[in-house]
């Protein structure tokens, strides 16, 4: 990472320059001195109570201004040290600008020999000065998980060694756990460069320090009770190629080993079986399997039996069958991990990065809960785990190779039916557009029903080169569920919103009148916890009655106490600033 702390000036300013006949930059330990030539003292002056004057007998005379330097006459005592006084301020000022503009040189000749011959090291500086102003407040893994219908979140994922090599600059800043920044590299038609930082609001932003487990925990963990009550749960990765999907879906990579451990995929099959042993499942003949398949183009591929082509049918009841797909049953979370690796090899298998066929493919891992009854085993909840296509390709139809266009456009179409599909999920009554693509057909089930529940991770690759495709990915996902981030600004010093005294008196009166409400509301949930520890205390109680009051007891302390975070911020980050 960057390693220098860079100053307002030094970023806002182009190259240092000086002004003709002012030479180069005085060192700093000269601050506030006077030039050589105006600590020349005459011994008439020097007895008028004027500590410098100018002699005209000295032969350093300045070049400038003499008429201004010319010594007084007929001037009375204070008045006389008047001019001179003015002098030595004209002397001093200019001696503090030559001091500022060394430093800033100084600044930025280190940037430019540790990022020798990055042409975004402008860019950098000022990023870094933007984040210089942040108050960072990420995701902490004791935050609440929203129970979302749908859920749509970002991941950033870290630079790697070879954006490092290429001395690529992070471009992505995430100041707190729903927030996201774009700092785009713009240029002015004077060729002026400028940042243009796009925000965008999320559920959850996963910062680059994230691992696989605490995205589990915002995105998928919370999905899995649905497919136990009867509901299907699904979750998207959702990025350009090399962005972290499959890192996210399959488990994190060392070099070219994958580790299946800590992929969502197994932290699903985890909670799974954690909840089979739960004592309200534990008895239900509930069976488990799980199947693996690609979707390239129209066509589709089962990945556990050896890439064997299978067909789609649909009934008249709308019903959509991928007609001989393998479906394992599973018994531990060990035979989960074995198909994950198997159907995650067949998919890589033959495949060189320069003809990535993973990255032009959808993959979906699907964990089925099924109840024996008569001789029929009924499905109660599916969870569909999907490792999307690389988003760009769905963008580069323009490339010549036809067989690329076709690919571009099946992935393309494909993409815009998922957005439409999960919109219609949750604009309820809305009709879903499933049959627009072979992705949203196959995984129909997902899109309809009360008890559905869809999660989608967008990836983004934090390098200025990605920032193009980045942005689309953004976009997209903010389509999906249109949170708005318009009181973004109150997170950054630096907005105009600072600015105003009127502000910092309004926001204190906010927290004021928040503070007690704050207090109101804590001994109201204080009292009501009492009475519950009460009743509940000697174990014969109405336990639906007890869930559903604490539930709501904590969501509204919960939902109160954002509120009072959002204003003491507020007014903390306007404080600090003044
Ligand atoms: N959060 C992360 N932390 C560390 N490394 C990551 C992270 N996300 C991705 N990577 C690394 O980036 C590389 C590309 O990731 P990955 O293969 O998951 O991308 P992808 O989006 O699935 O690409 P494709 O569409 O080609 O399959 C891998 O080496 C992976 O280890």
């Amino acid at each position: 990472m960057f390693p220098y702390v860079v100053s307002e000036r030094a970023a806002n300013n182009g190259p240092t320059r000086y002004p003709e006949n002012e030479g180069a930059p005085l060192s700093k330990s000269r601050e506030s001195m006077p030039p050589a030539w105006l600590r020349t003292v005459a011994p008439e002056t020097e007895s008028k109570n004027s500590r410098y004057s100018y002699s005209p007998r000295s032969n350093q005379s300045p070049s400038r201004s003499p008429s201004k330097l010319r010594k007084p006459t007929n001037y009375r005592k204070d008045e006389k040290s008047k001019p001179l006084k003015e002098i030595a301020l004209i002397a001093k000022n200019r001696d503090e600008r030559r001091a500022r503009q060394a430093d800033e040189k100084a600044v930025k000749d280190a940037i430019l020999s540790a990022e020798q011959g990055n042409p975004y090291w402008e860019f950098l500086n000022m990023i870094n000065e933007y984040r210089h102003n942040i108050e960072f407040q990420p995701l902490r893994e004791s935050d609440i998980v929203v129970d979302n219908q749908i859920t749509v979140c970002v991941r950033k994922r870290p630079l790697n060694d070879k954006e490092y090599g290429k001395k690529e600059v992070d471009v992505i800043t995430v100041p707190t756990k729903d927030i996201l920044i774009v700092h785009e590299p713009k240029h002015k038609v004077d060729l002026t460069k400028y940042l243009d930082n796009q925000h965008f609001r999320f559920d959850y932003v996963f910062d680059e320090t994230c691992n696989n487990e605490l995205v589990y925990n915002f995105t998928a963990k919370p999905l899995v009770k649905t497919i136990f009550e009867g509901g299907m749960a699904t979750c998207f990765a959702y990025g350009q190629t090399g962005s972290g999907k499959t890192h996210t879906m399959g488990g994190e990579f060392k070099g070219k080993h994958q580790n299946f451990n800590n992929g969502i995929y197994a932290y699903v099959a985890h909670d799974v079986f954690r909840y089979l042993q739960h004592s309200k499942y534990k008895d239900q003949n509930f069976c488990v399997s799980a199947s693996f398949f690609e979707i390239y183009g129209k066509l589709v591929f089962d990945l556990l039996a050896k890439k064997e082509r299978l067909k789609v049918l649909e009934d008249g009841k709308q019903v959509v069958q991928v007609v001989g797909l393998t479906e394992k049953v599973v018994e531990r979370v060990e035979d989960v991990l074995e198909l994950i690796q198997r159907g995650s090899h067949e998919r890589t298998s033959g495949q060189t990065s320069a003809n990535s066929n993973s990255s032009r493919s959808h993959a979906v891992f699907q964990i089925i809960i099924r109840k024996f009854g008569r001789n029929v085993k009924n499905v109660v909840g599916k969870f569909s785990l999907i490792d999307l296509a690389g988003n760009e390709r769905g963008a580069d139809t323009f490339k010549s190779n036809r067989q690329t266009r076709i690919e571009g456009g099946d992935i393309n179409k494909s993409l815009l039916a998922l957005k439409e599909c999960i919109r219609a999920l949750g604009k309820k009554g809305t009709h879903c557009p499933f049959r627009g693509s072979k992705l949203t057909q196959v995984l129909r089930d997902s899109f309809i029903g009360e008890k559905s529940r869809t999660c989608m991770i967008a990836l983004i690759s934090p390098g200025v080169a990605s920032c193009e495709h980045s942005l689309n990915t953004l976009r997209y996902a903010d389509r999906v569920k249109e949170l708005v981030a318009n009181d973004v600004d109150e997170l950054i010093d630096g907005s105009n919103a600072f600015n105003e005294d009127v502000d910092v008196s309004s926001a204190e009166w906010d927290v004021l009148e928040n503070k007690d409400a704050s207090l109101e509301m804590i001994e109201g949930f204080h009292s009501q916890a009492i009475k519950w520890r009460e009743v509940t205390k000697t174990g014969v109680y109405d336990k639906l009655e007890f869930s559903r009051h604490w539930r709501n007891m904590c969501t509204e302390l919960a939902d109160f106490m954002k509120g009072s975070v959002a204003k003491a911020n507020k007014f903390n980050l306007l404080l600090e600033k003044k």
